[in-house]
C-alpha cells in the first residue's frame, strides 16, 4: 500500500498524500524552469509556486499509482443481469503527453455483463485512474475498454470519449471549437450493429 492506493483521489488536501522527497525535487526543477522562463523566482507571488506546481503535477498524474483492475475487482459482484449497463457523461481531465497541456471532456462507458457486474462508481474511478496520467486520447479510450473486458469478461464493452485539447486551442493550430471523438468496442458492440446503435443513441452522439 502506498499513499495513492485504495483507488481514491480524495485526501489530496492532506500533506501526507504527497511524496515529500518527490515534491522537494520537483520544486527545485520548477524553480529553475520559472527562472528560465524569465521570472524573478524571489518575488512574493512566486515564492510558494514551485511547491504548488510540484503538488499540482503529482495530483494530475496520480493515476500512475492506481491499479484500475484492482479497483474493478474490489467491487465485482455475481449477477445475472445481461442488458447494457451505461455510465455516460463521466467528466475527465487528462494531459496530452506531447505538450503536457490539458485535454478535457467526457467519457461514456457501457458493458453487457456476463455473470458479473461492478460497482457503478468503479467505472468512473477507472476512467480517472487512466486519465490522471500523460495520455493520448486514443490510448486512454482503449485502456478503459481493455480493463473492463479483461476484469469482468463481459459480453461486450463500449467506450466513447469526446474531448477538447487545449494544446490545439491555446497554442499551435488554435482551433477553439474542435472536439475529438474516439471509440473502442469489444464483443457484442462490434458484432451486433443494433447493440452498437443503441449505445450511440443512448449517449446522444451525433454522427455526421
Ligand atoms: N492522436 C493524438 N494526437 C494528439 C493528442 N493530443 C495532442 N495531440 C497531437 O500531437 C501532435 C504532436 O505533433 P508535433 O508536430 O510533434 O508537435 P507540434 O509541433 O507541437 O504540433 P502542433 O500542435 O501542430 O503545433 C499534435 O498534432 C497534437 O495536436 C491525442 O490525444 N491524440
Ligand atoms: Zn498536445
Amino acid at each position: 500500500m502506498n499513499d495513492f492506493d485504495n483507488g481514491t483521489i480524495r485526501g489530496y488536501e492532506k500533506e501526507e498524500k504527497y511524496n515529500s522527497e518527490v515534491t522537494l525535487k520537483l520544486m527545485e526543477h520548477y524553480k529553475a524552469i520559472l527562472s528560465l522562463l524569465g521570472e524573478d523566482v524571489e518575488r512574493e507571488g512566486l515564492l510558494k509556486t514551485p511547491e504548488r506546481v510540484a503538488k499540482a503535477m503529482q495530483f494530475l498524474t496520480h493515476g500512475y499509482h492506481l491499479d484500475p483492475k484492482e479497483i474493478l475487482n474490489s467491487a465485482k459482484f455475481k449477477e445475472d443481469y445481461q442488458q447494457m449497463v451505461l455510465v455516460k457523461d463521466i467528466e475527465l481531465y487528462s494531459m496530452c503527453e506531447h505538450h503536457m497541456i490539458p485535454f478535457y471532456g467526457k467519457a461514456h462507458v457501457a458493458y453487457i455483463p456476463n455473470g458479473y457486474i461492478t460497482g457503478l462508481s468503479k467505472i468512473a474511478r477507472i476512467v480517472e485512474a487512466y486519465a490522471r496520467r500523460l495520455q493520448v486520447q486514443e490510448r486512454l479510450t482503449v485502456q478503459i475498454r481493455d480493463c473492463i473486458q479483461e476484469t469482468l469478461k463481459p459480453l461486450g464493452v463500449a467506450v466513447v470519449i469526446e474531448a477538447s485539447h487545449m494544446c490545439m486551442q491555446m497554442r499551435g493550430v488554435q482551433k477553439q471549437n474542435s472536439v475529438t471523438t474516439t471509440s473502442a468496442f469489444t464483443g457484442a458492440f462490434l458484432s451486433n450493429n443494433k447493440t452498437r446503435e443503441e449505445f450511440i443513441h443512448l449517449i446522444g452522439l451525433k454522427l455526421h
